[in-house]
């Protein structure tokens, strides 16, 4: 593991300023987005959640003509040593492999946020294998978590370094341009530590939110199931501490979503939670930061069981439902289409008046 971390009181220090810099939303811009949309030819409300969108996409930005330019998808990648309990159908070596897919242009992440107009950056938080050129490690704060089966995943270190890579990962999207973010995640094994932090989190039983990830079969859920049990057990992360949970029982690709999502907010930029490990990941955000959930926006709904008590968990319903179970951020690049939609109409629409429309009468 890596030995040159900053002493845990910098990191800690660093990381509550982060969550300082986090405020409400903009009320009076709201106002003003809910009056324009009441104003244009339509009945009120009746495009439902689209004006939801562009009333907080208004809120998020602080103005009551939000704009989205330039937008970035923060895949964030790392490795599991649960892997070594058998609670994938794939081998650890995907996750190296599928960064070049990356990085190559390969990857249905590729192909989505291509067709969305969205870049894709890809960071290595914690993979298990080196990566040439080896740059591409700058950001790596371990090879990999330990085997959460047998004791905490992370240091307190770790967790928070990686928290404040995914922040410093977001900042820098930010200052380029980006006005709308997604999250992304890969790492072979990841649906189990995301699963332990949904548990304890919302308080559910472990068979309700444990599921077959990649496409395990029955013998490996169950499995699955088993070495879940024994890692909360081992460990006992506390519920009170989102820290705690992190550290025990997340990943290093989990903790820098987290601290994106964080930097998301503290920055006013909008951020897109795809599937159930960034749904995991938001979670931590939530607790560590309650105020941070007005700057999410919710994609789709995973196929993995635990995702719609994490959605839940964060008072969100999912905007798609395409029996998805990828992660990468397909979800939220897809989802994409739908803030911008929210804007197209807040901008392009006549009102009742320039359209000379007669208005509702009763
Ligand atoms: C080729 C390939 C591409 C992926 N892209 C995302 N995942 C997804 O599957 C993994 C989680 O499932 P589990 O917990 O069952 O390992 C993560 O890497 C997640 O991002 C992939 C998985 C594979 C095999
Ligand atoms: O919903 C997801 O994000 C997901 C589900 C299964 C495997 N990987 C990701």
């Amino acid at each position: 593991m890596n030995q040159s971390l900053p002493p845990l009181e910098q990191l800690e220090e660093k990381f509550d300023s982060l969550l300082r810099r986090i405020e409400p939303l903009d009320t009076e811009a709201m106002a003003q987005i809910r009056k324009r949309l009441d104003s244009l030819t339509k009945p009120q409300g009746s495009l439902g959640q689209l004006e939801e969108i562009a009333t907080r996409l208004g809120g998020i930005q602080g103005t009551a003509q939000p704009q989205i330019t330039r937008k970035a998808v923060l895949l964030m990648a790392g490795d599991h040593g649960v892997v070594a309990e058998g609670v994938s159908a794939f081998p650890q070596e995907v996750t190296p492999q599928m960064v070049y897919n990356f990085l190559q242009g390969g990857a249905a992440i590729n192909a989505l946020a291509r067709q969305a107009g969205a870049q894709v950056i890809c960071t290595d938080v914690g993979v298990a294998f080196p990566l040439e050129p080896a740059d591409l490690m700058r950001h790596r704060v371990a090879n990999g978590t330990r085997n959460m089966a047998m004791g905490p995943a992370l240091t307190r270190q770790e967790a928070l370094q990686a928290l404040l890579v995914g922040a410093e990962v977001a900042e820098d999207a930010i200052q380029a341009g980006n006005r709308l973010l997604a999250t992304g995640d890969m790492g072979i094994g990841n649906t189990t530590p995301s699963s332990a932090i949904v548990a304890v989190l919302t308080g559910a039983p472990l068979a309700e939110v444990v599921g077959r990830g990649t496409g395990i079969n029955d013998g490996a859920l169950a499995k699955k199931r088993e070495v879940l049990g024994r890692a909360l057990a081992v460990n006992k992360p506390d519920p009170g501490d989102a820290l705690d949970v992190l550290t025990k029982v997340g990943g290093l690709e989990i903790a820098a979503i987290a601290g994106a999502v964080l930097q998301a907010a503290a920055a006013r930029t909008a951020i897109v939670i795809d599937g159930f490990i960034s749904t995991a990941a938001a979670m931590i955000a939530a607790r560590l930061s309650p105020l941070s959930v007005s700057y999410m926006f919710p994609s789709h709904g995973s196929v993995e069981p635990g995702h719609r008590k994490a959605l839940a968990f964060l008072g969100f319903e999912p905007m798609l439902n395409l029996n998805m179970r990828l992660g990468e951020g397909t979800g939220a690049a897809l989802s994409f289409y739908l803030l911008e939609a929210s804007l197209h109409i807040l901008n392009e629409m006549a009102t009742f008046a320039d359209a000379g429309v007669s208005e509702k009468e009763g």
